[in-house]
Formats: C-alpha cells, structure tokens, sequence
C-alpha cells in the first residue's frame, strides 16, 4: 500500500468560499465550512440542494468556480495522486467490474489501491457479504451491491471516507449492522463525510450535520444544538376518539392541530397547560408526547412544512 505519512494536525477538509454554478443554478453560492479529523460529519437538504456537487469537489470529482478546497491538506484539484489511496469514495453510481465475483470486483479495487488480499477479506466480512463472495456482482441484489460499493470505499483503509446516501437501497438489518461499522470507524479514528436524507441516521451518526439549501448552508452544528436552537414544538397525540379537531383547536396554547390516522395531533410550546386541558377533556391514557426532533428542525429549514 501506498506509505503517505499522515499529517497528525490540521483539518480534514475546508471550504472557503467556494462557488459551482451550471448556467443559472446555483449549486453552491458560497459554502464555507471545516470539517476536522476523526469527525462523522452529515450533509442534509432537500434533492437538488448541492450535496452531492459539494461532495464531489471535496472527492476531486468536480472543480469548483471559485474558493478554495483543502482536503488533508491538499487540494483535490487537479486530481493529486498522492492523496486518492487516502480516500474512500462510493458514489450513488458507483461503478462495478459486473462480470466479476463480488470478492473478485473487491480484490481489484484492493489491488489498485495496493492493499492485502486479508484486507478483502476483512472487508467482505464488514459490510456481511462474506457469504455472497462468489456471486457475480450483476447478479446480487440492489442493497447487496450498495454494500459491496461501500466495502470498495472501505477495503484500503482510507483515512477520509465519502459516503453518499450509503444506506438508500439497505434493509433495515444490513442499515443497522452499517451503523455499527461506521461508528467503529469512527472509533479508529477515521474522517467520515456522510450524505444521507435519512434525518434519524443523521441524528444517531453525525458528530455534526450541515443543512444545504440552495446551494448555501442554512444550518452547521451537533444533532443536539439544532435541535435546542430550533424548534420548541412538542406534539401531543392524542386518540381522535376522545378528543375532536374543534376541542382541539380551542384549547389555548395549541398553535395547530391536525389529524394523523387513528390521533389528533396538538402543537404546542407550551405543553404543561396544554396536557391538563387535554386531561380535563379526554383524559391522559394513550396520550403520547413528542418532543422536537433533528426532523423537523429539518423541516423548518428547509421549508418543506410541518407533517
Ligand atoms: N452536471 C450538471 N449540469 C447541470 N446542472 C447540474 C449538474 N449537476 C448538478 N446540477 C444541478 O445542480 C443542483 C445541485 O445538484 P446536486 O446533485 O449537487 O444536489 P443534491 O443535493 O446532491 O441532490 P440529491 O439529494 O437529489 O442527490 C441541482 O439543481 C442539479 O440539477
């Protein structure tokens, strides 16, 4: 494998000011932003929002207008030789030697990155395809490829990892067990730049998240921060057989009041007055409180509306 010394400092990725328009969309107007070593960084926004524009600057796939991009101290631009085996890129399309056997497609990607026939091995297991090895890659299932994408990301041991809406085509099993893969790199100290539209994904992953909205970052903090900083909202569901929309509705304090399936679903900031009228009306059982979520912090960023 490829010795590149390791800078034990600095970044790994800045941004600064950086603009990529196609005619008159604006895919990035201006991004600026760090994302240091060891993080697990998310990128959210709607579809069309600049991510994947964003990322694939940073990968060196795309060359911005203007700005500056660092990654691990490098400009990615044009394409640095040096810095490729330190990266792990998949892609959305991510492309696959589909006459091969899964292990076959990897051991080629491991040997352009000269890494170890262990490290296929070792990485087939990762991403639980070990049993799936010998299958051509055209015959394996959608979430099976998206997991060999990912393991072709992985299998030279890359110091920053790109991975770009990794668990679309997952069940829900095969997205757990990634979780766990990614937060145990993460626990080796690895850089991991994450797309991803799943907001609860985000919100159990991301050291931070970035929200992109037309091309600018509308939001950059923890989970956690956003979601104090954002909205105040908690919903009371309520079983819409004991309470109707209009009791709803004229209970003070309630800003909004929807119906939701089998509930009637209260919005409020101030929830304590809020329960005890519930309570006088239709009693507490089956009531079920919702605090705010990295979701609707989410929605109301992006102006997609409340559910
Ligand atoms: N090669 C291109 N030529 C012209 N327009 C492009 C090109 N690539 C992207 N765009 C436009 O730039 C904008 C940002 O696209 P981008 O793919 O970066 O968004 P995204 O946030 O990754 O979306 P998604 O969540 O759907 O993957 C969109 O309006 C898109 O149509």
């Amino acid at each position: 494998m490829t010795s590149t010394p390791r800078a034990p400092d600095g970044p790994a990725v800045v941004l600064d000011g950086v603009h990529k328009h196609y005619g008159d969309t604006r895919a990035a107007d201006g991004v600026s932003l760090t994302v240091a070593r060891g993080e697990f960084f998310g990128l959210l926004g709607p579809n069309g929002a600049g991510k994947t524009t964003l990322v694939e600057m940073m990968e060196g796939l795309r060359r911005a207008d203007s700005g500056t991009i660092s990654v691990l101290g490098h400009s990615p631009w044009p394409r640095d030789v040096k810095l490729l085996p330190r990266l792990g890129v998949q892609t959305q399309a991510s492309p696959f030697f589909v006459r091969l056997t899964a292990r076959e497609h990897l051991r080629t990607v491991a040997a352009l990155y000269g890494a170890d026939r262990a490290a296929v091995a070792r990485t087939l297991e990762m991403v639980g395809l070990t049993e799936h090895g010998d299958v051509r890659v055209d015959d394996l299932s959608g979430g099976q490829r998206q997991r060999l994408a990912i393991a072709a990301a992985l299998v030279h041991e890359p110091e920053l990892i790109f991975l770009d809406e990794p668990t679309a085509a997952l069940d829900p099993q095969a997205r757990r067990a990634l979780w766990q893969v990614l937060r145990d790199l993460k626990g080796a100290g690895r850089t991991i730049v994450y797309t991803t539209h799943h907001l609860d994904e985000a919100e159990a992953l991301c050291d931070r998240v970035g929200i992109v909205v037309r091309g600018r970052i509308t939001a950059l903090d923890t989970p956690n921060r956003l979601i104090a900083a954002g909205s105040t909202t908690t919903r009371l569901l309520v079983p819409a057989d004991r309470l109707t929309l209009a009791e709803a509705e004229g209970i003070e304090g309630v800003r909004r009041a929807t119906e939701d399936g089998d509930m009637v679903v209260l919005e409020t900031l101030d929830s304590g007055p809020v329960l005890a009228a519930v309570d006088k009306i239709a009693g507490l059982r089956g009531v079920q409180t919702r605090t705010a979520s990295l979701e609707d912090v989410y929605l109301e960023l992006t102006g997609s509306g409340a559910p």
